[in-house]
């Protein structure tokens, strides 16, 4: 049988319109039992004669918050249908036979599986050309320096592009922002294009403003050769109304953080309506932080014709849930870091009592910064990890106490606040940054030369 993406998938779901909504957890299901799970949590108004969907607020259920997609004066118009963009891949590609692909899989480290009842994955492929990309994408991937695929890339990417839902479980640093805004872009171009008071096309949800922010930026990268191609990046922190009116001119991406894009879309300043591709970046992230419900009611709220990509680096029970719920025969791609970390890192465990830590830490950074003193050399860049917002300033201002340059970086801080010490620490000009798991994880900073877990991480 051949494969049908998602789009195209007829499906027998009930539209409904209602006010209130559960966010009661689903038990947990199969694949199998998918379609029925969509159809009794769908609070979808598909009538399109009215101008779209109609949504409930997950945390109110008066009347002035409910959510509409007939905002903006969307309502009196009728919204194109997302298009279901035709890829292939290389004829090369087309013709590898079974025992090449196993052979490829197994050494980019790529574990990929699908559901019994699903067509077979796509095959990696190893070349961005062979991906047979839109020429200003093609340009761009090359300004950027791009020239071979990651293994989560070589993977993702056809998955993606054949319109297959994913579900990626990568490391921080494997590679998948381009995975999938690569693939988010070409499916985008291939959509209507997006007039004023309409869009998105395409939804990123990530973990924290740090992460947005990167991944607009890498969206921005790989769309820099196409005119008119617009994205917008809406996180807590930074300038609402600003995000308003970028926002209600019509972009084709928006990168978000969950508690932020709700905002919007209870403002009324965005829609749902035409986004058709979805991506959930660091999942298990995000429902370590508690956006388990705004990304539930951003995910039923869909329209049917859609895809998604979730990466997550863990796989706990959670995320399994969430994807067999709101994920449509996902290809299943599991993968390691690019390079290992053993390979140039040396790691080292040192048993300090509680009380004591901060003096060793204190001790250890004063060691370094007289080792390097008339070497000529900076100060290595160096990241120390602690777990709260209180203990991340106490332990910077006692290495500033000392003379070094740091900076604390956490949740606590202001928007401007964080990006200025992340600019600072990015330039070498503060080079120690404490921080909070929270605020830098998945964070792309390079030239680090110590990373210090003052408190256990926890996984
Ligand atoms: N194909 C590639 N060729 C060369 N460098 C690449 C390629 N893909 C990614 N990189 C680089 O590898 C680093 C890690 O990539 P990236 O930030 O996309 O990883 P990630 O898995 O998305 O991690 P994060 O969790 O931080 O978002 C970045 O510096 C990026 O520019």
């Amino acid at each position: 049988m051949s494969y049908v993406p998602p789009h195209l998938r007829s499906s027998s779901r009930t539209t409904t319109t209602t006010t209130t909504t559960t966010t009661a957890k689903p038990s947990s299901r199969t694949l199998d039992d998918q379609s029925k799970l969509s159809s009794s949590n769908s609070h979808i108004n598909n009538d399109k004669s009215s101008g779209g969907a109609s949504f409930s607020s997950f945390s109110h259920s008066n009347a002035s918050s409910r959510w509409s997609s007939g905002a903006l004066s969307q309502a009196s118009r009728a919204r194109p249908d997302s298009v279901v963009p035709q890829w292939k891949p290389s004829d090369r590609v087309l013709g590898m036979k079974p025992e090449m692909i196993e052979e490829v899989c197994l050494r980019l480290n790529l574990d990929v599986s699908v559901s019994p009842d699903s067509a077979s994955a796509p095959a990696p492929i190893e070349s961005f050309t062979d991906m047979c990309l839109h020429p200003s994408i093609m340009k761009d991937i090359d300004n950027h320096g791009y020239t071979t695929p990651t293994s989560i890339q070589a993977q993702a990417m056809p998955v993606a592009l054949s319109g297959r839902d994913l579900l990626g479980c990568a490391e921080t640093g494997s590679g998948k922002t381009a995975a999938f805004a690569i693939p988010m872009i070409q499916h985008c171009l291939a959509q209507p294009p997006v007039q004023r008071g309409d869009g998105p096309l395409a939804l990123v949800l990530a973990p924290t403003r740090e992460l947005a922010q990167q991944i607009e930026k890498e969206v921005k990268a790989f769309s820099a050769s196409l005119e008119s191609f617009r994205t917008a990046i809406v996180v807590g922190g930074t300038n609402i109304s600003e995000q308003r009116s970028e926002l209600r001119a019509g972009v084709d991406v928006v990168v978000a953080t969950p508690g932020r894009f709700i905002d919007h879309l209870q403002q009324r300043n965005t829609s749902l309506t035409r986004i058709s591709f979805v991506v959930l970046d660091e999942a298990d992230r995000m429902l370590d932080m508690g956006f388990e419900p705004q990304i539930r009611e951003v995910m039923r709220n869909l329209s049917e014709k859609h895809q998604t990509l979730l990466f997550s680096a863990t796989m706990p029970e959670e995320i399994e849930e969430l994807a067999q719920e709101y994920l449509t025969k996902p290809v299943q791609v599991k993968v390691g870091k690019v390079s290992s970390p053993t390979a140039n890192v040396t790691q080292t465990l040192e048993k300090v009592p509680e009380c004591e830590k901060t003096d060793r830490l204190l001790a250890l950074l004063v060691e370094e910064a007289s080792r390097v003193e008339g070497t000529g050399h900076p100060f290595p860049l160096t990241i120390v990890f602690v777990e709260r917002k209180t203990r991340c300033d106490e332990v910077a201002e006692a290495l500033v106490a000392q003379g070094l340059h740091a900076v604390a970086l956490h949740g606590g801080r202001t928007q401007t606040e964080r990006e200025a010490a992340l600019r600072d620490f990015r330039k070498g000009t503060t080079s120690i940054l404490v921080a909070t798991d929270v605020a830098s994880r998945g964070l792309d900073v390079s030239g680090v030369a110590h990373v210090i877990n003052l408190d256990l991480p926890k996984v």
